[in-house]
C-alpha cells in the first residue's frame, strides 16, 4: 500500500516479535516503517517480508558505507527485496554513490536511494573531533550537493537544515529528517531537533519518528497526536 503521509516510524526493536507487535498497532495508510541496524541484524530479511505482507512501505536504514562495488551490491540486494527506500552515507563519496545509483538503474529498480549527511546526534564539537572543522550546517550543505550531483534522490539531514537544502537542491530532492520531537516528547540523545510542524514548514519531505511513537503507551494515539500537530500548523 502506498501512502501520502510524510511520517516514517522507526521500528528500533531488538526482536522481530516486538517489531511486529508495534506494526500491528499501526496503519499502513497513515505511515511508512523504517527498519534499522539492530532489528535487521537480528531478524534478517524476514522482517521485510512480514512488513510488506502487512501492507507497509519500508525504508531499510542500514546506512551503507564501503567501497563502491560493495555498496552497489548491498543496495541492489535491498532493492530486490522490494524496499521503498534505502540509504548510504554521503561520506562514502561520489564514486560510491554513483555506483549505487547506476546499479539500481541497470536493473530497473525503483527504490528511492538517499544519502545520510551529518547524523542528527552530532554537533560541531563531534565533527571537530573527527577532523571536520566546519559547522554541521556547512557540512550538510556540502554533502547534500555532492549527493545530488551523484544521482541520489535525496538526503537524510536534520530538519534544521531542510530550508537551506530546499533553496540549494530544490523541492523535489527528498529531505528525510529524523530528530523530530512532537510537543509531548523528550529530546533524548538527539541534538539537532525540530517539531513535526516546524520540520514540514522548513521543507522536510519525510519525518522519521522513533521513540515518541514506539515508546508511547498507545502508539496509534501518539501517531494521531502528531497528525493533529501537523494539521493544526
Ligand atoms: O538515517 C536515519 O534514519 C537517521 C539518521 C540520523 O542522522 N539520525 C537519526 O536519528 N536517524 C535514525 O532515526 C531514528 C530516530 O529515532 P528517535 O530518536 O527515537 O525518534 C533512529 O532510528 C535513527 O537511527
Amino acid at each position: 500500500m502506498s501512502t501520502d503521509s510524510p511520517l516514517i516510524i522507526a521500528l528500533d526493536f531488538p526482536s522481530l516479535d516486538a517489531a511486529l507487535c508495534l506494526a500491528d498497532r499501526l496503519d499502513p495508510s497513515r505511515c511508512r516503517l523504517k527498519v534499522g541496524k539492530e532489528l535487521f541484524t537480528r531478524s534478517g530479511p524476514d522482517v521485510l517480508e512480514a512488513l510488506h505482507g502487512r501492507g507497509f512501505e519500508v525504508f531499510l536504514d542500514l546506512k551503507f558505507h564501503d567501497i563502491p562495488n560493495t555498496v552497489a551490491g548491498a543496495v541492489q540486494a535491498a532493492a530486490e527485496q522490494g524496499v521503498w527506500m534505502v540509504n548510504v552515507h554521503a561520506g562514502g563519496g561520489r564514486r560510491m554513490m554513483e555506483a549505487a545509483r547506476e546499479r539500481l538503474e541497470r536493473h530497473a529498480l525503483a527504490t528511492q536511494l538517499i544519502a545520510v549527511t551529518v547524523l542528527t546526534s552530532m554537533e560541531a564539537a563531534d565533527l571537530a573531533e573527527v577532523g571536520v572543522s566546519v559547522s554541521p550546517a556547512e557540512q550538510v550543505e556540502r554533502l547534500a550537493r555532492l549527493a545530488q550531483d551523484s544521482g541520489m534522490h535525496g538526503v537524510v539531514c536534520s530538519a534544521q537544515e531542510s530550508a537551506r537544502l530546499r533553496e540549494l537542491c530544490g523541492e523535489a530532492f527528498l529531505k528525510v529528517t529524523p530528530g523530530i520531537r512532537p510537543s509531548f516528547a523528550e529530546a533524548g540523545d538527539q541534538r539537532r531537533i525540530l517539531s513535526p510542524a516546524q520540520a514540514m514548514a522548513a521543507g522536510s519531505t519525510h519525518l522519521v519518528v522513533g521513540r515518541p511513537v514506539t515508546q508511547a503507551e498507545d502508539p496509534m494515539a501518539a501517531l494521531a497526536a502528531i497528525e493533529t500537530e501537523l494539521a493544526d500548523a
